[in-house]
């Protein structure tokens, strides 16, 4: 077993490491947890030794109730915050407060959390009622708050009928639920949650996913959950933090995240089959690629004038292309013209990648396809759905969203940079600061970016 292995079984067995914090008995409305939680970290760094800066001047603000997932690919820094929530890991630099505390050197047990881990580590000799009591009792709980708290969460879980069983009598799903309830029996105000489904098959993840969701509803808890499962990450998250190398690339809303990914990584990350890219030349406010001409509209095209004449990176998302005379996208000079390499046919859908003078770009067809590999086809392209990348700094040409602003960090996570404005603007940021404060001389013209609470 390697150490990084070790490491993960080792702190996937909560009950020693996470006795029950105290549980303050306020109430806030949902069905048993604990008091107003905000999360927030203020330029948190993680170094291991010298030379691994895991994570980067991370900025951000949980607000209490939020369901916020952490999600990018693997070794990018997510389970390493998650684990300096919780106090699992030391936070070599900056700030961490949990509700109106600076917790960086409170022990995890005063953190008022709870954490849940893919490995669930019931003890197989207690049943379902005895695994989720067990904490409770070290505790000292009382028997009958004990016992109302277990059978409270066995309700909200639907684990009511299985109390009496061993967790060997359990299938997958239900040990994870299981899990679950150790963690809401102790009424936290956080719930900590990494990877919490990826030991179980396709459906029940599917199953667990709603019932997650359905949870955090019931429970009013902030939530912070690790996935590096992008479906998982837009279906359960209020708001998604998407990392890459220790940094955060973006923080916004499903939506947001998905209409308005503010520079390249986003955009491939978010979105299946992924975003296409091509390298398309500036011309005439049209992208050229090959012999075709996709004109840009709105925003975008007044962003694109500072790229006249140069390349761009152009983003077309396979949902957003049709086939001539196979969609309903309005017809006109809008096409990319080419030939058919690959027909997958899904029943449903058709996906296609046509090769477009090099380039290969893949489509999302309804229904089935009438073309078949060696067919030159015209690709019909949603105009209003394009997006740009500077092919330099990687970032969005136009970041607007339609709300007006949602401040994310350039590639380094310094903050932004106006790519056509003269020389490029960096403008650093505050917690909940508008740009604009920080950023005076900004370009007119140019998005004010703020970090600010959650819509
Ligand atoms: N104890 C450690 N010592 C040294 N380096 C570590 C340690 N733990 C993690 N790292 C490194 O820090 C970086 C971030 O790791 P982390 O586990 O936070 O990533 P992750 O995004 O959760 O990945 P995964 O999805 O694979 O779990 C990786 O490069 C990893 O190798």
């Amino acid at each position: 077993m390697s150490a990084r292995q070790q490491r993960k079984q080792q702190v996937s067995h909560p009950e020693p490491r996470f006795p029950d914090p105290s549980f303050t008995g306020k109430s806030r409305g949902g069905e048993g947890v604990g008091v107003m939680a905000e999360v927030i970290l203020e330029h948190v760094n993680k170094y291991y030794g010298n030379k691994q800066h895991a994570v980067k001047d991370f900025n951000l603000e949980i607000a209490d109730r939020e369901f916020m997932v952490f999600v990018g690919p693997s070794g990018c820094g997510k389970s390493t915050t998650l684990r300096m929530i919780a106090g699992l890991e030391d936070i070599s630099d900056g700030v961490l407060r949990i509700g109106d505390r600076v917790v960086n050197d409170v022990p995890p047990k005063d953190r008022d959390i709870a954490m849940v881990f893919q490995n669930y580590a019931l003890y197989p000799h207690m049943n379902v009622y005895e695994n989720m009591a067990f904490g409770l009792k070290l505790r000292k709980t009382p028997r009958e708050e004990i016992d109302k708290r277990v059978r409270d969460a066995a309700r909200i879980l639907q684990i009511e009928h299985l109390l009496g069983r061993k967790p060997k009598e359990l299938s997958g799903g239900q040990r994870q639920r299981v899990a679950m309830g150790r963690a809401i029996v102790r009424e936290p105000s956080v719930f900590l949650m990494d990877e919490p489904l990826s030991n179980l098959d396709a459906k029940l993840r599917v199953e667990m996913r709603s019932q997650i969701s359905q949870l955090h509803r019931r429970l009013g808890a902030t939530i912070i959950y690790v996935t590096h499962d992008q479906v998982e990450a837009m279906t359960l998250g209020n708001r998604i933090v998407v990392m890459r190398d220790g940094v955060i690339m973006q923080v916004d809303t499903p939506m947001n995240l998905y209409d308005f990914p503010q520079n390249r990584f986003v955009a491939g990350f978010i979105g299946s089959p992924s975003m296409n890219f091509l390298t398309a030349r500036v011309q005439n406010g049209e992208f050229v690629i090959g012999q075709s001409q996709v004109a840009a509209m709105g925003r975008l095209a007044e962003s694109l004038r500072a790229y006249e004449g140069r390349e761009v990176f152009l983003g077309i998302r396979p949902e957003h292309v049709g086939l001539v005379g196979h969609s309903d996208l309005p017809q006109g000079r809008n096409v990319l013209r080419g030939e058919v390499v690959v027909v997958e046919s899904l029943g449903a859908q058709t996906d296609l990648i046509v090769d477009v003078a090099g380039q290969q770009v893949t489509a999302k067809v309804e229904g089935m396809a009438p073309v078949q590999p060696g067919d030159q086809v015209e690709l019909l392209i949603d105009q209003t759905r394009l997006h740009a990348f500077d092919t330099e700094t990687e970032l969005a040409i136009d970041r607007g969203t339609p709300s007006g602003t949602r401040g994310q960090m350039d590639t380094q996570g310094l903050g932004y940079e106006y790519p056509g404005q003269g020389q490029p603007q960096a403008v650093s940021f505050g917690q909940g600061a508008p740009a604009m404060a920080t950023a005076p001389n900004a370009p007119a013209g140019v998005t004010v970016i703020t970090t600010d609470a959650p819509r």
